[in-house]
């Protein structure tokens, strides 16, 4: 089956159950950092964080998702990640995902390292044969060595995220989606994690990076999407894109 991402007029709404907009009279409702602040009377009730995002990407594409602080970037990925269903518009991805943004939140600090890449790996839809089989080369590549038998309430905040970083990227995703070019650990590891993205973006069909590093996009991504406030503002080629920010 061939991999494929399509989205069509997909608007995400994050209910707010009523904040007060008295204490936001004295700002402007609705500026460039963030999505729009949809407002019902009196009470600002919800964040329009997309806003009628319609896409299309196919085997070969590698999108960059580029624009400010809270423009909806993080958002996308979810929803394509399957996080979020859209408050309304469709959803087609088909193709087997690794999304690199949400997997930190399955962490128990109480269990082992071990426990956790397992609790992980599970989450990230490998079955119990997979797991098994890919445990020892999580383990190698984390570097944690005796660490993983010890509850990560013990672990650093570097060593926490070598053993995340090393059950994200140990599928073998047709689809990718990461939130910014992971930098997990020190030099060291940093140099490793780097060598394994970069062959994890040669063997995905598709890749969406959320990033703010232009040099990263024009250098990974064929395809641009640029946002402000959850509202597509560019969808092109690379080149397109580098054309138009040259010439603007
Ligand atoms: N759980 C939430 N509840 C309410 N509002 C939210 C929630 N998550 C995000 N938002 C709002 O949705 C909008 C888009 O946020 P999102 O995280 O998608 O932005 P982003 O482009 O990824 O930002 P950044 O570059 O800072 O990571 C923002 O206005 C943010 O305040």
């Amino acid at each position: 089956m061939n991999s494929s991402i399509e989205l069509t007029d997909v608007t995400l709404d994050y209910n707010l159950y009523s904040v007060r907009a008295q204490s936001l009279r004295n700002t402007v409702l609705n500026m460039a950092v963030g999505g729009r602040l949809i407002q019902e009377g009196k009470d600002v009730t919800y964040v329009r964080a997309l806003s009628n995002v319609s896409l299309k990407l196919q085997e070969g594409d590698r999108l960059a998702v580029i624009g400010h602080n809270g423009s909806g970037k993080t958002s996308l990925l979810k929803i394509l990640a399957g996080i979020y269903s859209p408050t309304s518009g469709k959803v087609d991805v088909r193709g087997r995902i690794s999304s690199m943004i949400s997997i930190s939140v399955g962490l128990d600090i109480e269990a082992s390292g071990l426990e956790n890449i397992r609790n992980l790996a599970m989450m990230q839809m490998m079955s119990d044969r997979e797991i098994k089989k890919r445990l020892p080369s999580i383990v190698e590549f984390s570097g944690l060595g005796a660490f993983v038998h010890m509850p990560l309430k013990t672990y650093s905040a570097g060593m926490a995220a070598r053993l995340t970083f090393s059950v994200a990227t140990q599928m073998d995703a047709e689809i990718l989606i990461m939130d910014e070019w992971i930098s997990a650990g020190d030099a060291d590891f940093q140099k490793r994690a780097a060598d394994r993205l970069n062959s994890m973006v040669d063997s995905a069909k598709i890749v969406v990076l959320a990033t703010h590093d232009y040099q990263l996009a024009a250098k990974v991504c064929n395809k641009v999407m640029t946002m402000e406030s959850g509202v597509p503002t560019f969808l092109g080629t690379t080149e397109e894109w580098l054309e138009r920010s040259s010439a603007a």
